[in-house]
């Protein structure tokens, strides 16, 4: 069974939707991110619910989500719905799988952990655990049992525990944190006529927690494996990308010797290219580089600098995109404008607005689609596009725009975990969050400095990164 289709449970409440449709809103729902939808209905009688229920059914079976109806087995075999979600007082779980058979979900509510002990023998598929927190939802809930009661709960069991009651944005990490499988939200999502957005608001928390686990650990094994990046980049910046890149545990390799091109890249792990001061020979080179690059299997990220500011910057990035193939692109906007051949938007549009941020959407979503390849594109906020997932990063200081080189750094980063074996969109994830934190606490450190001691320290903070610093102050999201 997917343990995720208890992440996210739409519980419905037709006394708060507020002249919304009921089909409507569960729809919503399910385009936002809900993994199951429970009919809860109450004062209501058994036709009336068995009409409802059939309409329900007809939009969850559309997406293949699982539709359970409270308390009712009746209900829930006359609709064919996927399970029931009982109550204490409701029908025994036992006598209930014998009615729907080994095929259907069946989950039972638990307020405190001797309701849990009591029934730790019923055939139930999860356990609704509540209300962790005060709750508006149900009148006759008793005292919150609290994220210590959800904790101690969940080294009971190995099942699914979904929290419900008093569930929002705000609490849903600490319940995750607590041993929570899932949540069954009613009014954070019913609240209002933002059905889908609410819910999508809670599904990134999900997400996200997904993404920190797999990130855990990643810059220890960088550190332990030190791989090899071979550089072939601009003349302004070359020392601090090589020292950023010793800085998080790779080793760097700088040359421009088309010579022993072939020799490097075969003990190279990963490859980084930066057009930053093209000239005729790096023209010839760039694209050896990146035909033995691909030959060899190497990962390349490529930073197009300054593409589309003259025409032999143009050309050249158009034969590299043409000719090569990348793991992972990096460049700010105009960049990247310049590569799908949007017209590039004035100097200096440093603040992101909310139209700027579709516009960034727009172009990755294009770039995408375009390449097949993993795109960061950074600036004020940064984004990371792949096949299915976009992450915004909000770390970085408005200064790391007066160091040279915060970008050109953001590439090795990003070859040194490509070199360490992370995949395309980790590794973008990786390089440039951990940019934007060295950054962050970079400037905190130089404020009554400049930027001198910032470019320096950011070097340090890189050398002193862990994944315990990247987890806590990382500001990801999913969108
Ligand atoms: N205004 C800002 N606020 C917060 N962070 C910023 C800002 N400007 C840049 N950064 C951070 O600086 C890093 C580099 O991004 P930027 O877009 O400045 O690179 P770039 O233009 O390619 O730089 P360069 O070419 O000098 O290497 C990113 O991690 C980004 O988060
Ligand atoms: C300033 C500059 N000029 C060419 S490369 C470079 C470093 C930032 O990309
Ligand atoms: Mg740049």
């Amino acid at each position: 069974m997917n343990k995720k289709i208890y992440n996210l449970c739409l519980v419905t409440d037709r006394d708060i939707l507020n002249g919304k449709s009921l089909e409507k809103a569960v729809e919503d729902s399910i385009l936002g991110g809900a993994t199951m939808i429970q009919l809860r209905e109450k004062n209501i009688c058994e036709n009336e619910f068995i009409e409802i229920g059939k309409k329900i059914k007809k939009i969850t079976d559309k997406y293949n989500i699982p539709l359970l109806i409270n308390d009712k087995v009746n209900v829930a075999l006359e609709i064919d719905a996927n399970g029931v979600h009982l109550g204490q007082d409701d029908m025994n779980p036992v006598k209930a799988r014998e009615i729907l058979g080994e095929n259907k979900i069946i989950g039972l509510s638990i307020s405190t952990l001797e309701e849990f002990k009591k029934s730790k023998e019923y055939p139930v598929d999860y356990y609704g655990v509540g209300p962790i927190y005060p709750t508006t939802s149900k009148s006759d809930a008793q005292k919150p049992m609290g994220l210590e009661g959800l904790k101690e709960l969940s080294k009971l069991t190995d099942k699914p525990l979904m929290a419900i009651g008093g569930i929002t944005e705000e609490n849903t990490l600490e319940i995750l944190e607590n041993g929570g499988d899932g949540i069954a939200v009613i009014s954070n999502i019913l609240k209002d006529e933002n059905v889908k957005r609410n819910t999508k608001k809670l599904k990134t928390i999900f997400e996200k927690k997904e993404l920190m686990e797999k990130v855990a650990g990643k810059i220890e094994k960088l550190r332990d494996r030190n791989p090899l990046i071979y550089h072939l980049t601009n003349m302004v910046t070359i020392n601090d990308c090589a020292n950023v890149t010793l800085g998080i545990g790779a080793s760097p390799l700088m040359s421009f010797s088309e010579e022993e091109l072939e020799d490097i890249i075969k003990i190279s792990e990963a490859l980084v290219l930066n057009i930053g001061t093209m000239d005729k020979e790096m023209v010839s080179m760039a694209v050896k580089m990146g035909k033995m690059g691909n030959k060899y299997k190497k990962p390349i990220v490529f930073d197009p600098v300054g593409a589309g500011a003259t025409k032999a910057r143009k050309e050249l990035v158009e034969k590299l995109m043409e000719n090569i193939k990348f793991s992972v692109v990096k460049g700010n906007l105009a960049e990247i404008k310049s590569i799908l051949n949007f017209e590039s938007e004035s100097k200096g549009v440093d603040s992101l607005d909310f139209s700027l941020e579709d516009e960034i959407l727009k172009v990755g979503k294009e770039f995408y689609e375009k390449y097949n390849t993993v795109l960061c594109i950074t600036g004020k906020n940064d984004y990371i596009f792949s096949k299915e997932n976009i992450i915004k990063i909000q770390n970085g200081h408005e200064n790391m725009g007066k160091v040279t080189g915060t970008g050109c750094m953001t590439g090795s980063l990003i070859g040194s975990f490509l070199g360490g074996g992370e995949t395309d969109f980790l590794s973008g994830i990786l390089g440039v969050g951990i940019m934007g934190i060295a950054g962050e606490m970079g400037q905190e450190e130089s404020k009554y400095l400049g930027t001198g001691t910032l470019r320096v320290k950011i070097i340090d903070k890189i050398s002193k990164m862990n994944s315990k610093i990247f987890l806590e102050n990382i500001k990801l999201e999913s969108i």
